[in-house]
């Protein structure tokens, strides 16, 4: 390993982005190296690395955005930022650190957008008639991501995306697809790159508008759970009913739009089979790696039998593929906008890609409710009437997802109750994996969900 691929494999494991996590790095591997702007011989350097991570035959490819100086020229508020001192890019010994901190630098990104194009192997596009606005210094959205954005004044976001897969993410396949929508960020343009061994060009980035002044689902819910624990009344609880109800509403219009876009299909009573026998065998993995999932594996067995013996043909379109409160936010001006359609980070893009029954998009959604009210009850572990009030706000709310999306001219999700048990195990399955590996202390909020919650039919709990 070179200095750098020393340095890259003690800091990688550490970002909140790094999905590897529980896999033991073996190999460090910097596959693509490109130097995109450079401050002259004493300025900051900023450069786009494709480093492979993981064991022989079990790596993943990362995008890591470094920046270099000269020794001991890092600024003070970037030095938390510091990953160590190598030598880089030719130039003897430099100070490298996180890009993505330094506005600076990640404002040179944003001015290659103003000139777009080029036949190097890394690209910036613009989608047609967009002139982008340059100047502004990039500014980091901290949080649970999976990726990393960078904000522009109050214009644009740049969507990083860590983890690479060969192909377009379908993050920009979709929201290009769904672009003039009211319930999207408009698309404005791209960095792609041609990388080793994939035929199409990978997406690096995806350029969106901003949308100041907007709230996060989860905030929203979350606030609204606490004052109802809190006691400050059950209004406050009627209050997000009709958000719940208004999201319902918009994730049907906006599967409507998606599947007037693009292709869609119908699974036949064997194929719906066949998908059943795909979450078995997630299911049995899951298990094997978090064996606390085993003690329910029956319930979620019933479950999946059941859904194998759904005999009506199922729809299938493109959906979201990983709704939830995050996901959403709700704009000064009054509605739902929905983000990031990547689909499962952990998935193969080639499996993201699949059509899939827009009840997975409904299932995820109502999962989102149950952690909103199992997440606030980690920390009061054994009290019953906060659990009961917490559990109550939840059903109320999927309740009135379930029925606007049906009002929105979505698919009855209270007709289909199978089919979304199956999808809502399913997604609890991938969520104790994701909090095995993310969240240890957050596991036992999908786990109860699927002692409990999940288990009985919304119509009946
Ligand atoms: N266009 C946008 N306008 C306003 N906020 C945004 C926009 N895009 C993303 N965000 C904020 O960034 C957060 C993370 O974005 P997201 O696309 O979900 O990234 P990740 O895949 O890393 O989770 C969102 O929850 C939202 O708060
Ligand atoms: O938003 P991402 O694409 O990064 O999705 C991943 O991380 C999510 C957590 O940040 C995770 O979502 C789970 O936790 C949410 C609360 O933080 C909750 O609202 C979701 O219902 C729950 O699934 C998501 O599963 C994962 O793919």
């Amino acid at each position: 390993m070179s200095q750098l691929e020393e340095l890259i494999a003690v800091w990688l494991p550490r970002q909140r982005w790094f999905s590897g996590k529980g896999i033991p790095i073996q190999q460090i591997r910097v596959e693509n190296f490109h130097t995109l702007a450079s401050a002259g011989p004493d300025g900051p350097d900023l450069h786009l690395l494709v480093v492979r991570s993981g064991q022989r035959g079990r790596s993943s490819r990362y995008q890591v955005l470094l920046g270099s100086r000269a020794p001991r020229s890092l600024p003070p508020d970037l030095a938390r930022a510091a990953i160590g001192v190598c030598p880089v890019s030719g130039k003897r010994q430099r100070v490298i650190y996180d890009a993505a901190c330094d506005g600076d630098l990640t404002g040179m990104l944003l001015e290659r957008f103003a000139s777009p194009g080029g036949n190097g192997q890394v690209r910036f596009r613009t989608l047609p008639g967009e002139r982008i606005r340059t100047g502004a210094a990039g500014r980091m959205l901290t949080g649970e991501q999976s990726n990393t954005s960078l904000v522009f004044g109050e214009d644009y976001v740049l969507k990083t995306f860590r983890r690479l897969w060969p192909g377009p993410n379908p993050d920009l396949e979709l929201n290009c697809a769904l672009s003039g929508s009211p319930y999207v960020a408009r698309p404005c343009g791209w960095i792609e790159a041609d990388l080793p061994g994939y035929a199409a060009p990978t997406t690096l980035a995806m350029l969106q508008t901003y949308i100041p002044g907007a709230m996060d689902g989860w905030v929203l819910a979350t606030t609204n759970v606490w004052a109802l624990l809190e006691g400050t009344g059950p209004e406050r609880q009627s209050a997000f009913t009709e958000e719940a109800a208004l999201l319902g509403r918009t994730t049907a219009e906006v599967h409507r739009s998606l599947a007037k876009a693009l292709p869609t299909d119908v699974l036949s009573p064997t194929a719906v089979a066949e998908l059943a026998d795909a979450m078995v065998e997630r299911l049995a993995m899951a298990s094997a790696e978090v064996p606390e999932l085993a003690d329910y594996a029956h319930l979620v067995m019933e479950a999946y039998a059941d859904f194998s013996q759904v005999d009506e043909p199922l729809p299938i379109q493109r959906i979201h593929g990983d709704y939830h409160l995050g996901q959403v936010i709700r704009t000064g001006a009054g509605g739902w906008v929905l983000l990031d359609f990547e689909g499962e980070p952990t998935v193969p893009v080639r499996e993201r890609q699949r059509l899939s029954s827009p009840l997975r998009d409904v299932a995820g959604m109502l999962r989102s409710f149950d952690y909103a009210a199992g997440y606030l009850l980690v920390d009061h572990p054994s009290d019953p009437g906060l659990e009961w009030a917490a559990r109550s706000w939840a059903r109320h709310n999927r309740e009135a997802f379930c029925r606007g999306y049906a009002d929105g001219g979505g698919a009855d999700p209270e007709k289909h109750l199978a089919v979304l048990r199956a999808f809502e195990f399913d997604k609890a399955v991938y969520e104790v994996l994701y909090e095995a590996r993310n969240r240890p202390n957050w596991l036992r909020v999908p786990l109860e969900s699927i002692a409990t919650a999940v288990s009985v039919p919304p119509a009946a709990r």
